[in-house]
């Protein structure tokens, strides 16, 4: 799903009464880009197509009860972090409660005043988009500006998951500088970061799905996820990875193997998984993959390796 762009955040009004429309468009117009819904069956519609950074929802829709509507969109992983606001009438005892029960992060009640309206809305997409940074922080290396560690081991899980319940394939890389030790104690540490800033912008440039994931999965060990890739298919990509570290011409250490900074790559993939295995050991995937690394290293680096991954094993680590 397409995510809006920071800089004018998306609203979207769901209710079937212009007036209202209009008050709200009246009042929030300046901050942010509009679009509305008269029912819930339409608003899941905008939403596929373009995912809203708030939504203001109306309790009584047309075809479904917001009640309803609001606790179905937290459900789902992909509409469940925006913040909707319902807009209603109703004061009695108890829905204040409701509201909130079903995953409103508030409510404004009518007649609506523009100031009050904007002003709650400011403060829900304030809220939003310091919820959204900390999470980029959190999932970020500082230094290479890639995902990092923690990153890679919640997307394979959820990579490993769907590649089951859609019988994909999914293959997973380990890619590793060669002898950095080596470059770090000819050059010092801070040559030896922007090396891996190097290698880790040549990598990403060669990374054309938005789906396949590179992430700094240690020091000087990335990690590659790519979802729906047979092993066939990922080995010209790795080829790729590899020749692009190769053509940046690092100069490497005197006492290492190559005149220039090369890298080692080990994959291995989860091919035909069935739907109802509960087979869901990811972590064996990136040990058989590190295995593999292991085997490049040892047949001369600059190469990569696959080794088959079978799910009727586990690991004990
Ligand atoms: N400059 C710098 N060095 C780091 C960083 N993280 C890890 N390292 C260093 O990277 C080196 C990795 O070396 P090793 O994994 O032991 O092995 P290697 O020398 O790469 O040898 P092979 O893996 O066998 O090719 C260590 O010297 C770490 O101290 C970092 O963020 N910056």
């Amino acid at each position: 799903m397409l995510t809006s762009n920071a800089g004018r955040p998306d609203i979207l009004i769901i209710d079937d009464d212009s007036a209202v429309i209009m008050a709200l468009h009246k009042a929030l117009s300046k901050i942010g880009r509009i679009r509305f819904a008269s029912d819930a069956k339409q608003a899941l519609l905008l939403i596929q197509e373009h995912c809203p950074n708030l939504i203001l929802l109306d309790v009584e829709l047309p075809d479904m009860n917001g009640l309803v509507l609001c606790p179905q969109l937290k459900a789902d992983p992909d509409t469940a972090d925006i913040p909707v606001i319902f807009i209603t009438s109703h004061t009695e005892d108890g829905f204040e409660e409701k509201v909130f029960n079903a995953g409103a992060c508030d409510y404004i009640t009518k007649p609506l005043h523009p100031r009050v309206v904007l002003a709650r809305t400011q403060t829900h997409l304030a809220h939003q988009h310091a919820e959204q940074l900390l999470d980029e922080l959190v999932h970020t290396d500082k230094m290479t500006g890639l995902a990092n560690r923690s990153d890679f081991i919640e997307r394979l899980q959820v990579e490993f998951k769907q590649a089951r319940q859609r019988q994909e394939s999914l293959t997973v890389a380990v890619i590793d500088i060669d002898e950095f030790k080596k470059y770090n104690d000819q050059f010092g540490p801070l040559k030896g970061d922007e090396c891996i800033k190097r290698i880790a912008s040549a990598l990403a440039e060669c990374i054309q799905r938005p789906e396949d994931r590179l992430t700094r999965y240690g020091g000087a060990t990335f990690a590659l996820i790519l979802p729906n890739t047979p092993a066939k298919d990922a080995e010209k990509l790795l080829q790729a990875l590899l020749n692009s570290a190769e053509q940046l011409k690092i100069t490497h250490a005197p006492n290492a193997t190559r005149q220039f900074v090369t890298l080692s790559i080990g994959y291995s993939t989860l091919s035909h998984p069935q739907a109802d295995s509960d087979f869901d050991n990811w972590w064996a995937l990136v040990k058989v993959a590190e295995h593999a690394l292991e085997e490049s290293k040892q047949n001369g680096r600059n190469c990569h390796r696959y080794e088959m991954f079978e799910t009727t094993l586990t690991t004990n680590e």
